[in-house]
């Protein structure tokens, strides 16, 4: 018999991404599924899904009776909601989006194609509590993979340039309302040929820093800019983007705090461009040994079944090393790979992934089907 299954924020925009991948794969054939709202309870399940009745999310009674719960409804409702329903002696599976629990010791951070081994042997152990991992880390890992597999990373920085739906769907609207605003304020001279740049650009920047554009969302304007800063101030310089990356990435890989094998140093700077929902990343890679470029090509390659090597080439890397490129794929192209001139231990690339699918949804979506298939 299929197992039932509470999904909680289905409906928003990492929740919409899973749902559709869901539907794609057929997924919900094996399932028996239940759809919660923290808003409106008692309103009506999704058509797709055979209607029904949307179930109170902060019902801790009706949570307790499903198996297993998937959600993508964000940090503030685990908080809420995964303690209370512990407490109340709940053992089910539960598969969250949010970080809220990601670095708990009790939590695993899932990333099948990359740690099937650390996910499987915490299944045998008896835990019950997994998390998709941060973004920016989880398309890393699914590019690079062939690399830590094979032992060779010394250490890594990342210099992420990472998109507007990072910080939600509010952002992404606030980014393309700011393009269009910018290019209104200066229309005119846009359409003469005749006009001068620089008054074209002094325009611009008037707009930019007008305090007119709206940017509730970002702070400041992302159109025609950047924002060198992601997540929350860690008090020591670093980001919170920033710290992610170093200790998701050690944990999805089994090492460090709690494991038997040391940390791989991972650093690097976060930061926020105006690309739509693809992150990219430039890296720079010590590795363990002095390996060729093309043997470093087949690994990578060879990594996960989405890792796809571009040719590092001008017209390669223009054509399918690109947000635009990737964007609504599971592909994540790895280019610009090429010995640095610091020596031949010294590796550069660039990666790009989707971080609504990678980045946020497939790792739960394949996370359940791998807990439903043990049932
Ligand atoms: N954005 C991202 O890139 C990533 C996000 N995450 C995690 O996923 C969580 C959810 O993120 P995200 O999907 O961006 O959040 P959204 O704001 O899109 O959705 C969150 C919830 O908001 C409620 N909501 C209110 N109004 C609307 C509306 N008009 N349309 C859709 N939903 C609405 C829904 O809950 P209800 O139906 O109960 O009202 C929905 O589940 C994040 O907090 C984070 O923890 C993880 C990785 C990446
Ligand atoms: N912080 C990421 C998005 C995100 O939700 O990350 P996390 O799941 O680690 O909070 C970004 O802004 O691009």
């Amino acid at each position: 018999m299929n197992q039932s299954v509470g999904f909680v924020g289905w409906r928003g925009m990492v929740g919409s991404v899973l749902m559709q991948r869901m539907r794609d794969e057929n997924d919900f054939a094996a399932l028996n599924p239940v759809f919660f709202s923290t808003s409106n309870a008692g309103g009506k399940a999704p058509e797709w899904a055979g209607g029904g009745e949307l179930k109170d999310a902060y019902d801790i009674d009706t949570l307790k009776s499903l198996p297993v719960i998937v959600t993508a409804q964000g940090g503030d409702y685990t908080t809420a909601v995964y303690g209370k329903l512990r407490e109340a002696g709940w053992k089910g599976y539960w598969i969250d989006a949010a970080s809220t629990l990601r670095m708990d010791p009790e939590t695993i951070i899932v990333l099948d194609p990359v740690n099937r081994n650390v996910i499987d042997s915490a299944l045998s152990k008896g835990v019950v509590s997994f998390a998709g991992g941060n973004c920016t880390v989880s398309c890393m890992l699914m590019g690079m993979a062939g690399l830590f597999k094979a032992g060779l990373v010394e250490w890594m920085t990342s210099m992420t340039y990472q998109a507007a739906s990072g910080g939600g769907a509010q952002h992404m609207r606030e980014l393309l309302t700011q393009f269009g605003l910018i290019n209104g304020q200066v229309k005119g001279l846009l359409d003469d040929p005749a006009s001068a740049i620089l008054e074209i650009d002094r325009g611009v920047l008037d707009l930019q820093r007008s305090g007119q554009l709206p940017q509730e969302h970002f702070g400041v304007p992302l159109a025609g800019n950047l924002i060198p800063w992601i997540d929350k101030d860690m008090e020591n310089g670093v980001s919170r983007e920033e710290w992610k990356g170093g200790v998701e990435t050690n944990k999805i890989l089994g090492r460090g705090d709690g494991f038997d094998v040391p940390a791989i140093p991972i650093d690097g700077l976060c930061v926020r461009i105006g690309a739509m929902r693809c992150h990219s990343q430039a890296l720079t890679i010590k590795l363990t040994k002095d390996v060729p470029l093309d043997e470093i090509n087949d690994m990578i390659a060879q990594g996960t079944d989405w890792a796809k090597v571009v040719p590092n080439t001008k017209e390669a890397s223009m054509k399918d090393l690109t947000p635009v490129a990737v964007t609504g794929t599971l592909d994540i192209p790895v280019g610009r790979m090429r010995k640095l001139l610091m020596g031949p231990q010294y590796l550069s690339a660039f990666t790009v992934g989707d971080q609504l699918l990678w980045g946020a949804a497939e790792p739960l979506r394949r996370m359940l089907n791998i807990v439903l298939k043990r049932a």
